[in-house]
């Protein structure tokens, strides 16, 4: 495994870092961005993921949120994969919600996508192994958050590998896939036309025989995706079925943007580090 480093700059004393590496489970070469606090008091520290929306790369949270102050002041360190498997050999498409850039961070069953769309294995395995050899004293523990395609994507991870992941929290998240434009068009483009191969990949259906970590989620009101694309109705019965601790806020007025990303990145930041302590 031969990581290059494209960038690196000190931020509130920790550093942020952009590698590129070619990735045996997607078969192409990707990005991802890393922020290591400064550790000065050579503690063990823990792992966050923050997995983003469509049409995102790693760029958009390490340059927008301002999450390495927090990371700093709670001595963590941030993983931030790409969206997608990327490259001229990769399948691709020119609607802005399918192909690269939304990955869905699913396992494509359906040509010609199954070859490079991979995204889950990536980040539960392949760039898991690079996170944890590139953090000095890592603790081991881990949680993970998202945005968008990325919230369900981290609400999926979180709830599929809950050994792993401690926390789980959301902004403005697809919730039921199935059930809205966004997912069934990438659901049924991945994983084709059969229903019943979605369910292992859709929250409001993993909510139910889940034994998932605390969840936190954040919706605004003003949202232009909002209710159509990420509709919070069936997910929050259904987590009813397992008592599921799931925390719902709405706030008002709220955009789908990083203002609004920023707005509340404290909030989840403290829920991680108390689940992560
Ligand atoms: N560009 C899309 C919207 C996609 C979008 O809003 N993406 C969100 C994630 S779902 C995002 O974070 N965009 C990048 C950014 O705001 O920096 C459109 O044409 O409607």
């Amino acid at each position: 495994m031969t990581l290059k480093l494209i960038e690196q700059h000190f931020s509130f004393d920790g550093v942020q870092s952009k590698y590129s590496h070619y990735s045996e489970v997607l078969q192409c070469d990707m990005t991802f961005s890393i922020y290591l606090p400064s550790n000065q008091e050579k503690k063990e520290i823990p792992l966050i993921w923050w997995l983003s929306g469509l049409t995102c790369t790693d760029d958009n949270f390490s340059q927008k949120s301002g999450f390495q102050r927090l990371a700093e002041k709670h001595q963590v360190a941030v993983i931030i994969p790409d969206t997608s498997p990327r490259g001229e050999n990769v399948a691709d498409d020119a609607a802005y919600d399918l192909g690269q850039g939304a990955g869905f961070y699913l396992t494509a069953t359906q040509e010609p996508w199954a070859k490079h769309y991979n995204m889950y294995a990536y980040i539960t395995d392949e760039l898991s192994r690079i996170a944890a050899a590139l953090i000095p004293n890592f603790s081991g523990k881990e949680s993970i958050m998202g945005h968008s395609m990325g919230g369900h994507g981290a609400l999926v991870i979180g709830m599929k590998n809950a050994a792993k992941f401690k926390a789980i929290s959301a902004f403005s998240p697809i919730l039921s896939p199935s059930q809205v434009p966004w997912g069934i068009k990438a659901f049924t483009t991945y994983l084709g036309e059969d229903k019943a191969s979605w369910k292992e990949w859709d929250a409001s259906e993993l909510i139910k025989t889940t034994d998932a970590p605390p969840i936190l989620i954040t919706q605004g009101t003003g949202d232009q995706f909002y209710p159509e694309q990420l509709d919070e109705t069936t997910f929050l019965e259904n987590a009813k079925v397992t008592d599921a601790k799931v925390t719902y806020k709405k706030v008002k007025g709220y955009d789908h943007s990083y203002f609004f990303i920023s707005t509340f990145l404290e909030d989840h930041f403290d829920f991680h580090i108390e689940q992560l302590s």
